[in-house]
């Protein structure tokens, strides 16, 4: 749309229905290596912007009323990646704290880290554990990175978990249900909720790559072509008017 004597493209806010905006929304945050290229930059350097792009969106999630914003930061299949630019990515979360800490306390944002972080450097596991810690009053958003995650590992432990108690027999196996299993995932202090009412993927990848295999079974996903340094906050809109448009059913018709 135009309007008046400045001819400025006005583009209207997207609008969304406060009263139905999803509780828990999980984004796999795909194309920084893309953008980087595209600019004929190093691949650190779309890291470096999709961090400033975690930023804009954990604090637009926690205006909009998201309750839960999960975050895929890194997978257990990353490792793989050229050992520089895992050791780029293992600093993010120093500087990501150094530069935003403030604006979280603002926000009263709670930060919480879930993943096999006994694996990561000391620095970026000091990192985390102290946003945890200085973040643990807050009542706001859970801003939930998963670090070092992958969702069959979690399942499996989960499994280890619930066996070695039958076999200690604190539990019988005809015990273990949803609930029960649920309560062994990394995700079960969100308790009702740890699934994802919504589960974004950016870069125009439609795969799940081993991120909440349990949890999502009833979420609705919105693949966007977006690279994940440019998605906004008004992609972000986007995406929560789609789920917002869709009838979701939980297996019922
Ligand atoms: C260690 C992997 C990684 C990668 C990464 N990237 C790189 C790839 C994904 C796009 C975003 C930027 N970010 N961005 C923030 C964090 C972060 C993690 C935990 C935390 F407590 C605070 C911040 C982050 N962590």
């Amino acid at each position: 749309m135009f309007s008046g004597k400045n001819k400025q493209p006005e583009t209207a806010e997207i609008q969304l229905d406060p009263d139905r905006i999803p509780e828990h929304v999980a984004i796999i945050m795909d194309g920084n290596g893309r953008w980087a290229k595209k600019r004929h930059l190093p691949r650190v350097a779309g890291h470096k912007q999709g961090m400033e792009t975690v930023k804009t969106i954990a604090k637009a999630a926690s205006r909009m009323g998201v309750k839960v914003l999960t975050l895929y930061a890194f997978s257990t299949e990353n490792w793989k990646r050229p050992q520089d630019e895992v050791k780029y990515i293992m600093k993010l979360p120093v500087t990501f704290f150094n530069t935003f800490m403030p604006e979280l306390i603002e926000e009263n944002v709670r930060v919480k880290v879930m993943g096999y972080l006994d694996d990561l450097p000391a620095q970026t596991l000091k990192a985390a554990q102290d946003a945890m810690k200085d973040t643990e009053q807050n009542t706001g958003m859970i801003l939930n990175f998963a670090l070092n995650y992958g969702s069959r590992a979690e399942i499996v432990t989960a499994a280890q978990k619930l066996a070695q108690q039958a076999v200690d027999g604190n539990i019988q196996p005809d015990e273990i249900d949803d609930h029960l299993f649920a309560d062994n995932l990394m995700t079960a202090f969100l308790g009702d909720l740890a699934d994802p009412d919504l589960l974004i993927r950016t870069s125009g990848e439609e795969r799940i790559s081993n991120f909440l295999l349990w949890q999502i079974a009833y979420s609705e996903m919105v693949f966007v072509d977006d690279l994940w340094p440019d998605f906004s906050t008004e992609t972000l809109r986007k995406a929560i008017a789609t789920y917002q448009n869709r009838d979701r059913r939980f297996g019922g018709i």
